[in-house]
């Protein structure tokens, strides 16, 4: 099925998996919101989209969605909520809001990366499900919709290299989950699916040597080359199944290179 004149936001779509995810998105059919706090790459991608796709499909706004609350000059020493004023931007100029992929994330285990990780990986999804939920259910004026949270295979299996990352995985799961057991949800149209790939050939997998990173590098070499190592398209593919499957809530989607695409069931 194609998502013509559908809208969409993606977090963290400057590059990786969120730019595979703009990309499939835009192919069929849908109109795409960006958002990044990287804006010198995020911009680079929107002029690369705005060829490819042409200019009234897609746009990029700025936001760190670890730091939804923000002091504005612009308004005194008061606090502007700068993540819903993004969603609610891009809903209001792409007119609508039907598709919310929660991705941006990060790896940062020690004594001063850690909260870092916990901040984008977990409050930040919360968030940006929190945002999705209000502008896309029925009884909030909203036209129903599907919101993806991008988990890792990490979250399901125990992590050496990284047992901060992979609760913060765990958590978007299982946050997810619940989400998708409250009939409120489905009443007002919302699905909420969750995707867990294994390793894909990205920036963050290639910071993976860094011990800021991760524990014991040496031990995800191994986990990488019994696993192997996914193309961004191919993630992004898993991705659109779950976005396109109207059918499909509650799901949890696994995807390795050696083990291709499997629905994990508790
Ligand atoms: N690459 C991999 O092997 C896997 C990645 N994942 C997950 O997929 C998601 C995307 O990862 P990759 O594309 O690999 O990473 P990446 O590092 O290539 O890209 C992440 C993007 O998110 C943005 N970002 C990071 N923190 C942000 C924040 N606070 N606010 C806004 N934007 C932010 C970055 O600027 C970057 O553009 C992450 O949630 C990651 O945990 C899950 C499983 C496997
Ligand atoms: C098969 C797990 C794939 C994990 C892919 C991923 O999200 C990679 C992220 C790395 C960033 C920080 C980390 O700690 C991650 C490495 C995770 C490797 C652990 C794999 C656990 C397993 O399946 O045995």
């Amino acid at each position: 099925m194609s998502s013509t004149g559908k809208v969409a936001i993606v977090t963290g779509a400057a590059q990786g998996l969120g730019k595979a995810f703009c990309d499939i998105l835009l192919k069929n059919g849908a109109k795409v919101g960006l958002v990044d706090f990287n804006s010198e790459l995020g911009q680079k991608t929107l002029a690369e989209f705005e060829q490819k796709y042409g200019q009234n499909r897609v746009m990029f706004v700025k936001c760190d969605v670890s730091n939804s609350k923000q002091l504005s000059a612009y308004k005194g020493i008061q606090c502007i909520d700068l993540y819903k004023q993004t969603f609610e931007a891009i809903k209001h100029k792409l007119g609508g809001l039907d598709i919310v992929i929660n991705n941006a994330g990060v790896g940062g285990e020690m004594e001063d990366t850690w909260e870092r990780t916990v901040d984008i990986n977990v409050k930040g999804t919360i968030k940006g499900t929190m945002l999705g939920m209000e502008l896309m259910r029925k009884d909030k004026g909203g036209n129903g919709g599907v919101i993806v949270n991008v988990a890792s295979m990490a979250g399901i299996n125990p992590n050496p290299c990284g047992p901060v990352y992979a609760a913060t995985k765990s958590a978007i799961i299982m946050y997810s989950q619940s989400w998708s057991k409250n009939p409120e949800l489905a009443q007002n149209g919302v699905r909420i699916n969750v995707l867990a790939p294994a390793f894909a050939d990205t920036a963050l997998v290639k910071a993976m040597g860094d011990t800021n990173t991760m524990h014991a590098p040496a031990i995800a070499r191994v986990i990488m080359q019994r696993v192997g190592i996914m193309t961004p398209e191919t993630v992004a593919e898993a991705l659109y199944e779950l976005v396109d499957d109207q059918n499909k809530t509650g799901a949890i989607l696994k995807i390795a290179q050696t083990t291709g695409k499997e629905y994990h069931t508790y």
